[in-house]
């Protein structure tokens, strides 16, 4: 028997200790009951945040199993996370024990995935090529893949971006178009490319026995289209079919669902009455007022034609919010009242008004995290636990001060659903490369950087160059200087490797003059080609890499100016005048942050929890009793790029309304006058999600007119006078990161060069203050952009960035 059959047709063990029917119920309200009690015909529940959406879903699959005698291998419950996937399975097993554990409770992608592993051989007998072993591909397999199709193509990478292309397949796949429907739809030449590139993508990830995050599902799809038998084999085994937060699933999603659920036409048509199987009964979940997932093709249709979709269904609605307070619900409905086009809902709390709601406005982000850290530490010693607390922001970047501030006060806390900013991989690339210019024997971070971005220095290339270092008994980095001599290299590889010691050179050349850290590190982010890698990409990580990129030439240009600021520095090194601002100490500030970073969850054991740090999105379906939602500036959230989008501002607002109603008790709103990125300040006006609540439901604790404006006397300088640009376009837009002219112009007002710029000529007779007298042998480039390459006798040949490199004609 193959495990699927086994568990089908195995007998559930008897609970004879099973819980009561009214256990199961208990605890619940009278629509909540219907639902869960619910038989037959598909059911919606609709309803607001905190209405008992989940808990209704959990405690149907609870007594589906133990009052209707379901056999729990019957049920397919689909979560949204995981971690959403983990919790209902306990909580299941808690009601019903443990033979509720062969139950599928999963994401859609990992339900297709146990569905595919045993299922695709049955394409490999049809002529294609995936095996059950398959490999599933993540964004950097897909994009490294993609680069390829368009080298193979010969395309111009400039014009047609593999980011872009593969954002575009993605939408195909999740509208359940494969490449041959996209070719045949091509419209102009451009489709026609696009189209060319999906189908050499698929075919190569089909070479490589690959599925990307998208293929499993249109493939699961496809699979049970083109085998009835497959999907009658499932459409039999899954009875009750359970989907949470239904608000966000894209259409391929919907497409699965309905084939395992609606009542197949084809089925009456070819079978006997007798061996018909009636369709599964399927439950949904959502809020149409809490769907956030657009960008990856969520369709919000899908929660609002579902009468239409299923045309028998029956559809309960939920009123009362048992999660938040009056005060914190009526907040949340104010703002999602103005978004346009949706069904109003008479959402009511009995919980009572509660704690009015906290403001604050912050001088700079700095002082919003000292509030926050602040409050925190107040709440705690009234009796708060760490783990009530929840901190939202919009971005993954705006973790960082937040994430200093507790290191530094010693508050446990953990970044959920991201990693720790100094562990994110763009920033350990950044400082690798600036360690490895203070120092280039740190063969570790030489090697990390060597090929990042991509230079065409590969593993082989390395190894040689590894080899004859360890020959000739010098270190790696001499052996790049001296590739040439090393056998074995390629011609390609070695000119490679000869571009890769000129940007060392010239980027030493700036430290050797003492440049900023931010500076130095600006400038090799641009001269490496790292920022220009991200920026072509059209994948949302890459965006969100240039962000925290952004926040770490930030907290190097804080560390420039003011060294007593950040975390660690002790102010009376800084007095003693022991602290030097350069590269060297930046980078010792950082690993000391970095180390401090490991602070266990929960020191001391007792069961405190720790403080929660997410962005809005990771928050969805959770709840607090504290939550602190920051960053509430327009710009920042609604975010930049929504602001002139009438589309993308109603998602924003969502996620405003997602975000809001996690709170149980208590909810603080906070936003900063002035915000750095790119290293330069950017004042953005207060988001429009503020303006949209009832005034008298907040309590300002401070605002704008209330404090000193400029608080930092050097930001004048760069923003022009006081009050100049506040919330005009130029403000906000330098939230969007990838506009290089945004990062162009915060950059001009960072960089100050070192020295004035020589004006050098092949033949020019200098003097270095570290290689002493050389002679010019050439000068390419101008102005900022001139490096020279100068001779300087027995130290050779340097190739030096002229802006900084302290050279002075003679
Ligand atoms: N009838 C009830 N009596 C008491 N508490 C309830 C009841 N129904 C739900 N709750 C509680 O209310 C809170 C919110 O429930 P739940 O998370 O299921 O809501 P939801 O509708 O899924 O919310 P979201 O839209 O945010 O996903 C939970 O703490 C839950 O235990
Ligand atoms: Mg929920």
């Amino acid at each position: 028997m193959s495990e699927l059959t086994e568990t089908l047709f195995e007998t559930p063990r008897p609970t004879p200790s099973g819980p009561s029917a009214d256990a199961l119920l208990e605890g619940l309200n009278e629509p909540q009951r219907a639902a869960v009690v619910h038989a037959g015909a598909p059911l919606l529940v609709v309803a607001g945040a905190g209405s008992g959406k989940t808990r209704v879903l959990t405690r149907r699959i609870a007594w589906t199993i133990s009052e209707r005698k379901a056999h729990p291998g019957s049920i397919l419950a689909i979560t949204f996370t995981n971690k959403a996937a983990a919790e209902m399975k306990e909580r299941v097993e808690e009601l019903v024990g443990r033979r509720a554990r062969i139950m599928w409770v999963s994401t859609f992608h990992s339900a297709c995935v146990r569905i595919l592993r045993k299922e695709i051989g049955a394409l490999e007998r049809e002529g294609g090529t995936w095996k059950s072993n398959f490999s599933i591909y993540d964004a950097q397999d897909q994009k490294r893949l993609m680069t390829l199709v368009v080298q193979d193509l010969d395309l111009d990478p400039k014009r047609y971006q593999p980011g872009a292309l593969l954002h575009w397949v993605s939408n195909h796949k999740n509208e359940l178009r494969d490449a041959e429907q996209a070719t045949a739809e091509a419209r102009n030449k451009l489709e026609e490319t696009y189209a060319a590139a999906y189908t050499l993508y698929q075919r190569r990830l089909r070479e490589a026995n690959a599925l990307d995050f998208d293929d499993l599902i249109m493939t699961t799809v496809h699979l049970f289209d083109a085998f009835p038998e497959i999907k009658e084999t499932y459409r039999r085994r899954f009875r009750h079919v359970l989907v949470d937060e239904y608000q966000d699933t894209n259409h391929a999603q919907y497409a699965l669902i309905h084939s395992l659920c609606a009542d197949p036409l084809e089925q009456e048509a070819t079978r006997p009455e007798g061996e018909r199987v009636p369709p599964a009964e399927l439950m949904v979940v959502g809020d149409a007022d809490q769907s956030i997932y657009a960008f990856r093709g969520a369709n919000i249709r899908n929660i609002l034609d579902f009468e239409e979709d299923f045309p028998d269904a029956t559809t309960i609605l939920l009123e009362q919010n048992y999660r938040s307070t009056q005060t914190i619900l009526t907040a949340a409905n104010g703002i999602i009242g103005h978004n346009k086009g949706r069904k109003p809902k008479r959402l009511w709390s009995d919980a009572g008004d509660g704690e009015r709601i906290v403001g604050y406005v912050a001088d700079d982000e700095h002082d919003e995290a000292r509030f926050v850290s602040g409050e925190i530490d107040t709440l705690v010693d009234g009796g708060a636990k760490p783990g009530d607390v929840a901190v939202f922001y919009r971005t993954n970047a705006q973790s960082r001060v937040f994430e200093e501030i507790f290191i530094r006060t010693g508050q446990p806390y953990k970044v959920v659903g991201g990693v720790r900013f100094y562990e994110r991989r763009e920033v350990r690339d950044a400082l690798a490369y600036l360690r490895m210019l203070a120092n280039p024997e740190d063969q570790v971070s030489l090697r990390r950087i060597l090929n990042t971005p991509k230079r065409g220095i590969g593993d082989r290339a390395v190894a040689c160059v590894a080899a004859y270092a360890e020959r000739e008994r010098i270190s790696f980095w001499a052996a790049l200087q001296r590739a040439e001599e090393a056998p074995g290299l390629a011609t390609r590889s070695l000119s490679c490797i000869r571009g890769f010691v000129d940007l060392v050179q010239e980027l030493q050349s700036m430290v050797d003059a003492g440049e900023r850290a931010d500076v130095v590190l600006e400038t090799t982010l641009e001269r490496s080609g790292y920022l220009a890698s991200l920026e072509e990409s059209d994948d949302p990580q890459d965006a969100t890499r240039l962000e925290n990129l952004a926040e770490l030439v930030a907290v190097a240009r804080e560390f420039a100016e003011d060294p007593q600021a950040g975390p660690s520095a002790d102010p009376a090194d800084v007095d003693a005048g022991l602290v030097e601002p350069g590269l060297t100490d930046f980078l010792e500030r950082v690993a000391l942050v970095a180390d401090t970073d490991q602070i266990p969850d929960d020191p001391d054991g007792e069961d405190v929890g720790v403080v929660t740090l997410m962005t809005l999105h990771t928050a969805k379906g959770l709840e607090f009793p504290i939550v602190f939602l920051t960053g509430l500036e327009d710009g920042v959230f609604p975010h930049s790029r929504a602001l002139g989008d009438q589309t993308e501002l109603e998602e924003e607002r969502r996620l405003a309304y997602v975000g809001v109603t996690r709170s149980r008790e208590r909810l603080y709103l906070s936003r900063a006058v002035v915000r750095s990125a790119w290293g330069a300040p950017s004042h953005n006006p207060a988001s429009r999600f503020l303006d949209e609540m009832p005034v008298d439901l907040v309590d300002w604790r401070r605002t704008e007119a209330a404090q000193t404006r400029w608080s930092r006397p050097d930001l004048s300088g760069s923003l022009g006078a006081p009050g100049g640009g506040l919330g005009s376009p130029t403000a906000s837009g330098r939230r969007n990161f990838s506009a290089a002219a945004a990062r162009a112009d915060a950059a001009s007002k960072s960089r100050k060069p070192a020295r004035a710029i020589p004006s050098l000529t092949a033949g020019d007779r200098v003097t270095h203050d570290s290689f002493g007298l050389g002679t010019v042998v050439s000068v390419e480039g101008e102005a900022d952009r001139a490096v020279a390459s100068i001779d300087f006798g027995s130290d050779g040949v340097k190739r030096l960035l002229l802006r900084y490199a302290p050279v002075e004609k003679l």
